[in-house]
């Protein structure tokens, strides 16, 4: 065992000083790149390139460079009588230039049987090995002989260790211990969309993120090109998952909320809620369309125009041809209106080839482009819009019934409106049917049960070539518009029919926890199974008391006798109390996007994050502070990776309490 240690670390040390060579030579090709390139465009790229290789070599050099071997009897080299083995972590390794590899990048096609090799489908693999590392060094190993029928699970000493490990700061991959069932999401084809129902804690996030690594690795040239982009419920989400694709060597990945997406004007309104309910409903994106198709006409007249030296004449049908013609191609309005003056200048070319029988030059067909005939008939057919005056437009029209929900004032002007943040959604939309957006190459969409069909459109949009991942679960659909179920949400998102595939074992919450929190799923109207915990570990504290905030400061005073972080999740109007109380004892304290040991995290940004200890004062604040207040508390409830303690003064809700 010993020896077989020696020599695993003895590797270790190879592949680290071979991952410094080839850094150091990335750095020499990027500065020398200037020289050596034979003009500043191809320097430029060289320098670009070199500079995304090294990025994408750089590792923390706390993260072990390796975590697994793979040592492949069975199968082809088994036949053979060979045994191949391989090392598998988070880069590709090499000695010198085609070289064997020292370490296998955890997404090449072999290292699937790491994740995947069972008893009952060993994949040629002979034994597994896991390493264990303590502050960067190798430390252990764990072996499965799979080809003996030797299979650990979920049992794995390593595993357990890395799940139960304290969490401090920004999340973490989880390359070295992706469970079968997600790696399966994980290395989906490109060309799959899936859409991921799984209780808390289940490691959708987790599993998004690598699968967008994974994808970027198998499909380079191809996601380069058309871009991958990652969807968050919100920027304190997008902070705390920020660091992971750049741990695993991909760094050119987009990372927004769908707000950013749309935000092509400050927000300077607020709705009602039953105006936000209106203007987020599927039927906005069916008024709007209709609204702005009626603006083709047929023209009742013809065209004269005169370019200086003759005239030029249309007659009403010809323009009608054009309109019906371009009207067929299906194009976006605003590309539609353009092809129409192409198609009116084509016409007028060809009577000008037919009387001189030459071609009359690009500046005269430009010119006639611009002509303020043509625009007349274009503008009288197929009028100019913008996004801002199609939507102004609707949400003024008497006939189509906004008054309630429209502007109480309307705006002057297109220009001078105040937009709230679903109007922001509806300008995206209106743009959208002007012009077609940009689609990237893969979408993973995390938290979707909170999007509304306006929103999954928004989306629809920026992955019409693309396929999706969708992550989220029914139960902690906290928007009013929430999804009931994920059929609708996949039709607006463009890919109906999407296979639904759950994943219930959960890998933060520990069993206690989750018991209390299942508690409350049968009031949250959503058909999902209850969550299981991998954890026996962990603690839970039930405790009724008349000074909520006095204690909350104690337990959190408490809770930094333990190792990890400390998250107070409390109803978001009385954040700033408990800040103060903290404060005042002491203690430093952080707010959402902050990087503290303490935060104190308003309610409604909790979603999608952990804490170590979780500590959450007066559940009934939270739960009477919106519509969805009880699935808002299960969201709270199930952010603690080790211990919660409940502190209340109002009763308990009954469903949690058992009353
Ligand atoms: N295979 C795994 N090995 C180790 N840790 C894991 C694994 N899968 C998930 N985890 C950990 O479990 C925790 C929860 O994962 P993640 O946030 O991805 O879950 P989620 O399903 O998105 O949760 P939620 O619905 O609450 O947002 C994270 O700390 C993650 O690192």
């Amino acid at each position: 065992m010993q020896e077989e240690l020696l020599a695993e670390q003895e590797h270790l040390t190879r592949s680290r000083a071979a991952l410094a060579r080839m850094l150091r030579t990335a750095d020499e090709l990027h500065t020398t790149g200037a020289m050596v390139a034979g003009d500043a465009y191809s320097a430029e790229t060289l320098g670009r390139a070199m500079r995304d290789r090294m990025q994408a070599l750089a590792v923390d050099p706390s993260t072990p460079l390796f975590f697994g071997r793979l040592d492949m009897g069975a199968g082809a080299a088994g036949a053979r009588g060979m045994t191949e083995s391989w090392h598998i972590g988070r880069r590709h390794v090499v000695d010198k230039a085609g070289g064997e590899p020292l370490v296998l990048d955890w997404r090449a096609p072999l290292c699937t049987a790491f994740y995947q090799a069972s008893v009952a489908d060993p994949m040629g693999v002979d034994q597994r090995r896991r390493f264990g590392f303590a502050q960067g060094e190798l430390t252990s190993f764990e072996d499965e002989h799979i080809s003996r029928g030797e299979e650990l699970g979920t049992k794995s000493a390593l595993l357990t260790a890395e799940i139960e490990r304290p969490r401090v700061g920004p999340m973490r991959d989880i390359v070295a211990t992706i469970q079968p069932e997600q790696d399966v999401l994980v290395r989906a084809e490109l060309t799959e969309s899936v859409c991921v129902q799984g209780a808390p804690g289940t490691g959708k996030t987790a599993v998004g993120l690598h699968r967008a690594a994974y994808l970027l690795y198998a499909h380079r040239e191809r996601l380069k090109r058309a871009g991958v982009l990652i969807i968050g419920p919100n920027r304190a989400f997008l902070g705390y998952i920020a660091a992971v694709l750049p741990a695993l060597g991909e760094v050119e990945v987009d990372q927004y909320t769908i707000d950013d997406l749309v935000a092509r004007h400050p927000v300077r309104a607020v709705d009602s809620p039953e105006a936000a309910a209106v203007k987020h409903s599927a039927a906005m994106a069916d008024q709007l369309a209709r609204m702005l198709w009626a603006k083709v006409t047929r023209p009742a007249e013809g065209l004269m125009i005169s370019d200086g030296a003759w005239r030029w004449r249309l007659s009403p049908d010809d323009l009608r041809a054009a309109v019906t013609e371009v009207r067929r191609a299906n194009l976006p309005y605003g590309t539609g209106r353009e092809r129409l003056r192409a198609r009116i200048v084509n016409l007028l070319l060809r009577q000008a080839e037919a009387r001189s029988g030459e071609s009359p030059s690009e500046a005269w067909q430009r010119q006639m482009g611009k002509h303020s005939q043509v625009k007349a008939v274009l503008d009288g057919c197929w009028p100019a819009v913008t996004p801002e005056s199609l939507v102004c437009e609707l949400l003024t029209d008497p006939l189509a019934g906004f008054e309630a929900v429209g502007w109480a004032k309307p705006p002057k002007s297109p220009k001078s409106a105040k937009w709230s943040a679903a109007d922001l959604v509806l300008l995206d939309e209106a743009a959208g049917l002007l012009d077609r957006e940009a689609s990237y190459g893969h979408v993973v969409l995390d938290e979707a049960q909170d999007l509304s069909p306006m929103q999954c459109r928004v989306i629809a949009r920026r992955s019409e070539h693309a396929s999706l991942t969708v992550l989220g679960d029914l139960a902690q659909g906290t928007a009013p518009w929430a999804a009931a179920d994920w059929a609708d949400s996949l039709e607006h998102l463009g890919k109906p029919g999407t296979t639904v595939v759950p994943l219930t074992t959960g890998f933060r919450v520990p069993a206690a926890i989750i018991a209390l929190a299942n508690r409350l799923l049968p009031a949250l109207d959503v058909n999902v199974p209850a969550g299981v915990s991998l954890r026996r570990d962990g603690s839970l504290t039930v405790t009724a008391t008349r000074d909520v905030v006095g204690d909350t400061v104690a337990a959190v005073v408490a809770a930094l006798e333990h190792e990890g972080s400390v998250g107070v999740i409390a109803a978001d109007a009385s954040v700033p109390g408990l800040v103060e109380a903290l404060r005042s004892a002491g203690l430093e304290v952080g707010g959402p996007e902050e990087d503290q040991r303490i935060t104190v995290m308003p309610a409604s940004l909790a979603k999608g994050l952990e804490y170590d200890h979780v500590i959450v004062p007066e559940p009934a604040a939270i739960v009477a502070a919106e519509p969805r207040g009880l699935h808002r508390l299960y969201v709270v409830l199930t952010r603690a990776v080790s211990r919660l303690d409940v502190l209340h003064s109002q009763p308990l809700p009954a469903v949690l309490s058992g009353a």
